[in-house]
């Protein structure tokens, strides 16, 4: 057994597990009649109700109780002081210096990195209103009208997000993103576009990353056959950690932005990663944006317990997962504009938390991460929410709502917000058979048929969610979403003692993926049978064409 397992606060919080069993939602409100307002908290305008928790006050105590074992205020204060927390990359993992926008210091190793940062901050911020303002231009002086970020996994999906949450902001050239290595992405992207009016930005922390390098030679191949090798240095830029693999690739020094080893990728929409993002809206939004983040990271650091925001939320998830046993988490924003959210946290939750050893190496007998899942309400009721209502499992969800909309169709805000307040409540109510069998009689429905009938008309309710209203998808609120999901994330990996930075779990797939292309170049690669059968089919043709 852990430590962890076997401390006293993990057994009492199992006990409150088995005790609350045996209780569901419903009765805890009797019981509580004050509860939904005291079971909430708010920060930044961002209003969190977690009273459908399947949790009471014993619970909340226990679980900071928890928090309090497992030294969360220590790695608290280890993480906003720079220190190597990232210890099997020897690293600080130091995103909240990329949203300082004062002149506190952060240090790294000793050394204030704010003004550094501040630096390159300010030198993509210039050059992309040069790109807004048609200073900067094409090869043939040519105004640029379309910006294509080829990147991938943190260098694609922050980006792309919020551009996508953000668009009635984006005033620039219009932005596009590639990052699959199947070629029909950067294809299709291509089609329509003028080689003299389109900047590439390649962004790579390592700029060795297969798919995103593939996607770069493609795209550089496809303007210089248009345009010239000459044309290069008009129409792309990087944004990366490795200078010299940049300058190889040959675009010049003064068109690199760089950003350094302590920004995870995941955590780097902040650093000059952002720079589709300040080319989409302008560096004064895109400085809006980091300002909300700023302020989460201001809430996270100073906040002491139940009124912390992320440490709640981190401590539900913990409660879900470790002692609810519930299998995934859903993300149901009732947003169009927040359809990419999912996607990003999915990998900031999952490629932080999807470990199975302690910082020490040692296995671990308690659940991490669960899959983190989901896409925006209303369609996602169309699609699995009868999974969620009716299925074997509970799978708690986060219901995040902006309130004000930022269009005319006013009434149809109303029943978006009344779709997304009405599914956390059927969740939570339920329908008992009584109830059923009241509804079916009154509609005429008797003996045989309406036995049958009742069971698959009944909800066993007591199914718990989050809802978090946000008063809209403004650049500031949304920054200080991300960085609450961003600390959320920290929180629950303290809990777990966990390394939340590093993410080995990637790196095999990467390196068989080399020696499965060098078994289709016809060349000798170690491969297992199952494989090595799989390449000689595909490269019989079947599937696969030279
Ligand atoms: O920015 P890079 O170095 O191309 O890496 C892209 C992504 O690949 C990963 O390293 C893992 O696949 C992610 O952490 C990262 O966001």
């Amino acid at each position: 057994m852990s430590e962890l397992t076997n401390s006293a606060v993990w057994h009492e919080l199992v006990g409150h597990a088995e005790r609350l069993c045996a209780t569901n939602l419903n009765e805890l409100f009797q019981q509580q009649p004050e509860r939904a307002e005291e079971l909430s908290v708010e920060a930044l305008d961002l209003f969190l109700d977690f009273s459908k928790q399947r949790v009471d006050s014993p619970v909340l105590a226990s679980l900071h109780r928890l928090a309090r074992q497992c030294g969360f205020e220590q790695w608290r204060e280890r993480l906003f002081a720079g220190e190597a927390v990232n210890h099997t990359e020897g690293r600080a993992a130091y995103h909240m210096a990329l949203r300082c926008l004062d002149d506190t210091p952060m240090r790294v190793d000793g050394d204030n990195v704010v003004p550094l940062v501040a630096a390159v901050r300010d030198r993509f911020c210039a050059f992309a209103e040069a790109v807004r303002g048609g200073q900067w231009t094409g090869a043939s002086g040519d105004v640029i009208r379309d910006v294509v970020n080829i990147g991938i996994g943190g260098s694609d999906l922050g980006p792309r997000m919020v551009c996508q949450a953000l668009a009635p902001y984006c005033d620039g050239p219009r932005s596009h993103f590639v990052a699959n290595v199947d070629g029909a992405e950067l294809s299709d992207t291509l089609v329509g576009l003028d080689p003299a009016q389109t900047l590439f930005i390649i962004t790579s922390k390592t700029f060795t990353t297969q798919e995103t390098m593939a996607n770069a030679h493609a795209a550089r191949r496809w303007l210089v056959g248009r345009l010239g090798e000459a044309a290069v240095a008009r129409h792309f830029v990087a944004v990366s950690t490795n200078a010299d693999a940049v300058q190889s690739f040959g675009i010049a020094a003064d068109n690199m932005f760089e950003f350094w080893d302590w920004v995870g990728g995941r955590y780097s929409l902040w650093s000059a990663v952002g720079v589709s993002i300040a080319v989409a809206m302008g560096a004064e939004r895109f400085v809006e944006l980091l300002s909300g983040a700023q302020a989460m990271d201001r809430h996270f650091a100073t906040t002491e317990g139940a009124d912390n925001l992320p440490l709640t939320l981190g401590l539900l998830a913990v409660w879900n997962t470790n002692f609810l046993n519930c299998p995934t988490q859903v993300l149901a924003p009732y947003s169009q504009r927040l359809q990419r959210f999912p996607a990003w946290a999915q990998q900031l939750e999952m490629e932080s938390n999807g470990k199975s050893v302690d910082r020490d190496g040692v296995a671990l007998d308690y659940r991490t991460t669960p899959v983190l899942w989901g896409d925006v309400g209303t369609n996602a009721q169309h699609a699995y929410f009868q999974m969620l209502h009716q299925g074997t499992d509970v799978n708690p969800v986060d219901f995040v709502l902006p309130l004000a909309a930022d269009h005319e169709l006013h009434e149809q805000q109303k029943l978006l917000i009344a779709n997304c307040l009405a599914q956390g409540a059927a969740l939570m109510r339920g329908k008992d058979a009584d109830t059923v069998r009241a509804e079916l009689s009154a509609q005429g429905l008797r003996g045989t048929e309406l036995d049958a009938a009742v069971p698959h008309r009944v909800f066993s309710g007591n199914r718990p969610s989050n809802t978090l209203l946000m008063p809209r998808v403004d650049p500031f609120h949304l920054g200080a979403l991300l960085a609450l999901y961003e600390h959320r994330t920290f929180v629950q990996s303290v809990i777990w003692n966990i390394n939340a930075f590093d993410q080995w779990g990637v790196e095999l797939g990467k390196q068989l993926a080399k020696s499965v292309v060098s078994a289709l170049d016809g060349e000798v690669a170690e491969l297992d049978p199952s494989t090595r059968a799989l390449v000689a089919r595909v490269s019989e043709g079947v599937g696969f064409q030279r």
